[in-house]
């Protein structure tokens, strides 16, 4: 559903960014995009959201440009502070429009009791839920997600990575997730790219076959995470790192 061709984007006299990144995805895949800082993840979410045009190379959503609807979150969820947890939702569809949608979602992320509260009286999960539901608001075809949990809590994360799981399993919706944390990557997504080096370049994809739910940390995620690590250079478990 998705094509990118050779995609670079950089700043500063090629300085940072990320450059030839080429990969597809197929329809109701979730993928993760792995990376220390700053090597371009969320540039290339935004270049792939349309919020930034100055790239170069090619990508192509399997539907017509007009027809494709790409929905976004964020680490922060960016509520509307005068509007009402519905409001939020409902923020920038007219009025009227999508009614039963928005009492689905609500329903879905568990907020049906707070519709009329404003985002202060909310926690921080509960803000995130109300950002998620906003997010699919307009049924998106693919939601990119810029490390929508990494400020939240591990448990209230653990929660939310669930109600992410239920939302695929019932819309089967694409999604491509930028994370740092491994352990999310692997309990979520059926493949990972590691982007590495700044500019950041696509370095390696690993596969995560299992089908979900996956139990947390089980063997085979456990031998995908060391896979990882050694791929970013972060396994410390040699004998020279101990030295
Ligand atoms: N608008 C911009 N102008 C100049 N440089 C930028 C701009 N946006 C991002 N960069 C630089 O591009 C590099 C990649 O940034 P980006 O935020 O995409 O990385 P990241 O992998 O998402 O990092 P992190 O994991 O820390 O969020 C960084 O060096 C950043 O400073």
């Amino acid at each position: 559903m998705l094509a990118v061709q050779n995609i670079t984007r950089t700043f500063n006299e090629g300085k940072a960014g990320f450059r030839n990144v080429t990969f597809s995805i197929e329809e109701g895949e979730v993928i993760g995009i792995l990376g220390t800082s700053g090597c371009g993840k969320s540039t290339l979410l935004r270049v792939l959201s349309g919020l930034d045009e100055k790239y170069q190379g090619r990508f192509s959503f399997a539907k017509k440009d007009s027809e494709q609807t790409v929905g976004m979150m964020f680490q922060e969820p960016r509520l509307m502070p005068w509007l009402t947890v519905n409001e939020n939702i409902c923020f920038g569809i007219q009025k009227g429009q999508q009614l039963e949608l928005a009492k689905e979602l609500l329903e879905l992320v568990g907020l049906e009791e707070f519709a009329n509260h404003y985002p202060k009286d909310l926690s921080g999960g509960m803000s995130q839920r109300t950002a998620i539901a906003r997010s699919l608001i307009t049924e998106p075809d693919v939601l990119l997600l810029d490390e929508p949990f990494s400020a939240l809590d591990a448990f209230t994360k653990m929660q939310l990575q669930d109600l992410l799981l239920s939302i695929w399993k019932k819309r089967q919706t694409t999604m491509i997730l930028v994370t740092h944390d491994i352990d999310e990557a692997l309990y979520l997504c059926d493949r990972i790219f590691i982007l590495r080096g700044q500019p950041g370049e696509l370095y390696a994809e690993i596969e995560v076959e299992q089908t979900k739910p996956r139990s947390r940390g089980n063997v085979v995620l456990a031998e995908k995470k060391a896979e990882i690590l050694n791929l970013l250079d972060l396994n410390r478990n040699s004998k020279e790192a101990l030295l």
